[in-house]
């Protein structure tokens, strides 16, 4: 066992970079954040430059370890969890990338996705990933990245590029140039990845057109991938734990056995069962994905992602000027006693899990002249609780099981309101955990576990620890009346705007 009494964990975010040290006992010893450049060049593109990515995430792991008055030997190991499905390529000499990283929200391949379903391709590609066809995971973007030029394409061919999720890029950075790896988890959002042989598969390589010579090697999520070598103060720090972000805040909620269910607020909301050693292939648009693998054990788990969690309260506060700052929007929802027959389908962007529908835009329905901006919060608050629920009676009809809870964790979960109204359209008990940066927790178990910072997953366990239980205290008529007018609201704003007006081209 080492002797080194902490874990550095990197959680590289969609808006931020963070870097967080723990203790053996999983409390938070010092903690560095740093937002980054969201780009957005044309409608519907998400872009960061891969080298913001790079220096936030360095920056804020040696703030860490300053604020912290420690040194990279105080360090047990490195676990690393990130933003999935963004896509880097650069050169293998010049670490140079070729373009931007092109973001899971980025939707520039809408189109070309659209044409591989029409070739029929939808239950091959879902039955070798578990995921459906969509610009959100990394394969049609390196395609895209590699249409741009023929030069690019032919130095992807002859391997003088290098392909990564954001964890292979920092990995690569980190360990100056040495490892050109990634995980399980990472690789399963790629749609390159095969989830059942837990392998690359020639012939999906072949349907988007990758060169395999541009791929990253696979590991496990808890192994010695390297040492830090890059000439900062982390250097000599053996990194030994990467999962990408949704299946690591699942490993540190401690969701380790069939049926266990969290759900992160934060910018979406990522909803994933633990489905035990075997996939589950969806009957209802859920993803099937590797949670985690540790030694040769391998965990998989479904996943529901709702586009719209707590940026709806975002888009409160920044567009319609209801409350400044998103904290404001509890006591707001408090004001009216129920939603007063309003319900707002915040889908701004269309629609995710289970609907997929990319056409559908957003409503606020049921407004009288008695409606206020309370009613209006209120509806909003209860979105995120409607599509989450949307999401659980899919998984349950996939898996057969009803969790006995839903542990939460993510920005929003501190919304008292929220939690409660949860529980209640959910008819489970809601768990808020003491340390809600359990994303970095998880990367950091994962890490840890790798060195013998900690045992095994049972002492794990003893971290655990919750702050509040939200029971469900709604009546049956109440939330059935609820349910049946919010998918009344869902039917009315789908397939809203024509195929023809998605200004995306592929
Ligand atoms: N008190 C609150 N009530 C509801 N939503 C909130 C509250 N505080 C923050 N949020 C929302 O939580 C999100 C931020 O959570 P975070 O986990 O940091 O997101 P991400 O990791 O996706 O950037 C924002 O969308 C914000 O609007
Ligand atoms: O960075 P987050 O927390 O918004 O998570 C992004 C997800 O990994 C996208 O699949």
């Amino acid at each position: 066992m080492s002797t080194s009494k902490y874990i550095l964990s990197l959680d590289q975010g969609t808006t931020s970079s963070r870097a967080i040290i723990f203790n053996h006992q999983g409390t938070i010893v010092s903690m560095a954040q740093r937002e980054f450049t969201q780009y957005f060049p044309n409608d519907g593109w998400v872009e960061h430059d891969p080298m913001e990515i790079w220096s936030s995430q360095l920056t804020v792991a040696e703030e860490a370890l300053k604020e912290a008055n420690l040194q990279a030997s105080d360090i047990a190991a490195m676990g690393i969890t990130n933003q999935r499905e963004t896509t880097l390529v650069w050169d293998k000499e010049t670490g140079v990338p070729v373009y931007n990283a092109i973001v899971w929200q980025d939707r520039r391949t809408d189109t070309y996705c659209d044409r591989l379903r029409g070739r029929g391709l939808e239950n091959l590609i879902r039955n070798k990933t578990g995921l459906l066809i969509d610009p959100y995971f990394s394969a049609s973007k390196i395609r895209w990245i590699l249409e741009q030029d023929t030069e690019i394409r032919t130095k992807a061919e002859q391997g003088q590029l290098l392909f990564g999720t954001v964890d292979s890029w920092l990995i690569w950075k980190l360990t100056g140039k040495q490892q050109h790896v990634t995980d399980v988890t990472n690789a399963s959002r790629t749609l390159l990845f095969n989830i059942h042989d837990l392998e690359w598969d020639e012939s999906l390589l072949d349907i988007f057109e990758v060169p395999s010579q541009m791929l990253p090697k696979v590991h496990s999520c808890s192994e010695h991938l390297g040492e830090v070598n890059c000439q900062s103060s982390l250097d000599g720090i053996p990194i030994t734990g990467v999962a990408g972000d949704q299946q690591a805040a699942l490993f540190g909620q401690l969701c380790i056995r069939k049926g266990m269910v969290k759900n992160t607020y934060g910018t979406g909301c990522f909803l994933v069962m633990n489905t035990g050693d075997k996939p589950i292939i969806s009957n209802h648009k859920l993803l099937s994905t590797v949670a985690w693998k540790i030694g040769d054990q391998v965990q998989y788990a479904l996943e529901g992602s709702v586009f719209m969690g707590g940026a709806v309260v975002q888009w409160i506060r920044d567009e319609l000027d209801l409350i400044s700052d998103a904290a404001e929007i509890e006591a707001l929802a408090l004001q009216v006693a129920d939603n007063g027959g309003v319900y707002f389908v915040p889908a701004l962007t269309g629609l995710g899990a289970p609907h997929w529908d990319h056409y559908a835009r957003g409503i606020i329905i049921g407004l009288t002249r008695g409606t206020n901006k309370g009613h209006i919060a209120r509806a909003a608050l209860e979105s995120i609780c409607f599509q989450s629920l949307e999401v659980m009676k899919a998984m349950v009809a996939d898996s057969s099981i009803y969790p006995k809870v839903m542990r939460v964790d993510g920005g929003a979960v501190v919304n008292n309101l929220l939690m409660q109204t949860q529980a209640d359209l959910l008819e489970v008990p809601v768990v808020r955990p003491k340390i809600l940066e359990t994303t970095a927790l998880g990367a950091a178990y994962l890490a840890g576990l790798a060195v013998g910072f900690w045992k095994d997953i049972t002492e794990l366990e003893k971290n655990a620890q919750q702050e509040r239980i939200f029971r469900p205290s709604m009546s049956e008529e109440e939330r059935n009346k609820l349910v049946q007018l919010w998918t009344k609201a869902v039917g009315r704003c789908k397939d809203w705007i024509p195929a023809s007006s998605s200004t995306v081209k592929s």
